[in-house]
């Protein structure tokens, strides 16, 4: 009995012991954790304030411009105070507004293009384009590669394969500036890795509805950067008018320069100017029925009247319809309207052609065209008529001269243009010959890719979509052009074709055939 009593106290009093050291045990690790807890609190406090810090001072620097136009500000109303800075800012104002008022050109080249370009980077793009990309599949996931450890007790080896996946999140690229013209508004954007331009092409429909216009062109600048042009209106929308035909009685019109010459205005508020001579000088313009590929073919020898007129420039024409070059006939040294004139008129291009390598073999690279050596512009019209719809054996002598004159004319003087509605390759056989292609509007999207070449409908060449209003409007690519632009040719009527024959022909006196040893009817 007192045994058993005395156990009972040894084992409650060490039960007591055991409490006691336990609760000492508690105190002393919620000390620790509480010690421990507030480290991490100081220390994750310091972390976000060094990297808030850190992003501020990234961004001062960055933001350089915006930085020091708020210092400057600060500055102005410290020293001067906020109602002279006011006062200043609308002077500015009224300034700008004049001067908007007075040469809304200059003003938006020189002043508000940069406010604008400001204004879209930052409100606009920055802000909404990522989410356009992502919605547009442009983006790219971080997706780590799901892994499964399976461990064989027996061989004691392991595999490894996937089975889990960890979405970390979405890269989506960088825009890296914004440049808004008139119409147009061009962002560069910074490709991430997995990307490529043709994405982005394959996109541009996409992009543009989600920006809410009705055009989108990408661009491929560098490898890793792309352009996504965005046009915002459209500068081509009214008729751009072919310049005048010079006035016989004032002083004449000089110095045409025969590789610019203007035939209508780009997408972009330029001119549009032609060659019609050298590089790029021979064109194929495919356009159907009422595209307007009459003011193609008529505005630059509008613009080029002075020199058709001194004989610098010789024109012949080849006009199967016998109605379009009829009206400025005139003009015309060697003129065609049947299969067998055409071939005459070839024929004289091919032996001038022959002659002049003759002339100038071993003297000189590319001839200078002078009175004596004429540029030779040949316009063929509805070249498909005599390419497609005549008898085989004038349709292949046509086609191989044809081909001789683009393929070796060019150093020599002389230019072929022609103008087709159905672009396709037994219409045109030698279409690739033409060095530069316009496309107005057309029927098919796949006419597109056959007048301008692969790719350029992915790169917003879309002709099929050009309106029955827009009659000239069309894209030009080749030699000497990156991308497909678009261009509006100036509207010829038919008092300028008249002026013209009569500037050209001096009145009807000078009757350029006679200029022509051997012309055609
Ligand atoms: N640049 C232009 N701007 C405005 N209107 C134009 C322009 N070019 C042509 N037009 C108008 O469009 C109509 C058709 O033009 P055009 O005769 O040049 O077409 P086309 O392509 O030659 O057609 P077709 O092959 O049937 O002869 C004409 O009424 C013309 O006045």
């Amino acid at each position: 009995m007192h045994l058993s009593a005395g156990f009972l106290v040894v084992s409650l009093a060490s039960l007591g012991l055991v409490v006691w050291v336990l609760h000492k045990i508690g105190r002393a690790l919620a000390s620790v954790a509480e010690a421990l807890a507030a480290a991490a609190i100081v220390f994750v406090a310091l972390w976000w304030l060094c990297k808030g810090v850190f992003w501020l001072v990234a961004q001062v620097v960055k933001r350089w411009r915006t930085s020091l136009t708020v210092i400057g500000l600060l500055v102005w109303c410290e020293l001067l105070g906020w109602i002279s800075l006011a006062a200043t800012l609308g002077g500015i104002g009224v300034v700008l507004a004049a001067w908007r008022l007075v040469d809304v050109v200059s003003f938006d080249q020189r002043c508000w293009r940069f406010l604008r370009s400001w204004w879209a980077r930052w409100f606009v793009y920055a802000r909404k384009l990522p989410g356009w990309l992502h919605a547009c599949g442009l983006s790219v996931r971080d997706e780590a590669l799901p892994v499964v450890v399976n461990v064989n007790l027996v061989g004691r080896r392991r595999a490894v394969s996937r089975s889990t996946s960890h979405r970390a999140g979405v890269q989506v690229p960088k825009v890296l500036k914004v440049r808004s013209g008139p119409s147009w508004d061009e962002v560069r954007v910074e490709l991430v890795a997995g990307q490529k331009p043709e994405d982005f092409d394959e996109a541009a429909r996409a992009l543009a509805v989600a920006r809410k216009v009705s055009r989108c062109q990408v661009r491929e600048l560098e490898p890793n950067i792309v352009s996504i042009d965005y046009q915002r209106r459209d500068l081509l929308g009214s008729v751009v008018h072919s310049l005048p035909v010079p006035d016989v009685a004032s002083v004449e019109r000089t110095g045409v320069d025969l590789r610019k010459v203007w035939a209508g205005r780009t997408e972009y508020g330029k001119p549009w100017q032609v060659p019609l001579l050298g590089a790029g000088s021979h064109i194929l313009t495919a356009g159907a029925s009422g595209a307007g590929k009459n003011s193609v073919m008529w505005c630059p020898l509008v613009s080029a009247a002075s020199a058709i007129r001194s004989g610098v420039v010789r024109m012949s024409g080849i006009d199967p319809k016998g109605m379009e070059l009829a009206y400025g006939r005139g003009i015309f040294a060697r003129y065609a309207v049947s299969g067998k004139d055409a071939l005459e008129v070839l024929d004289a291009l091919v032996g001038e052609m022959e002659r002049r390598k003759q002339a100038f073999a071993g003297q000189v690279r590319t001839i200078p065209v002078s009175t004596q050596y004429p540029l030779e512009l040949l316009e063929f019209d509805e070249i498909g008529a005599l390419t497609k719809y005549t008898d085989r054996k004038t349709r292949d002598a046509i086609v191989e001269r044809v081909a001789l004159l683009t393929t070796q004319g060019r150093a020599l003087g002389i230019s072929v243009r022609g103008y087709v509605q159905e672009p396709t390759k037994d219409t045109v056989p030698v279409r690739e010959l033409f060095t530069r292609r316009v496309c107005l509007r057309v029927t098919s999207k796949t006419h597109v890719g056959m007048v301008l070449g692969d790719g350029a409908y992915e790169r917003g060449a879309w002709a099929n979509r050009i309106g029955d209003s827009e009659a000239g409007v069309g894209y030009v690519w080749g030699e000497g052009i990156r991308e497909p632009l678009r261009v509006r040719a100036g509207w010829v009527s038919d008092e300028t074709v008249k002026a013209l024959e009569q500037y050209v022909t001096n009145g009807g006196r000078a009757d350029l055939r006679t200029r022509v040893q051997g012309a055609t009817v």
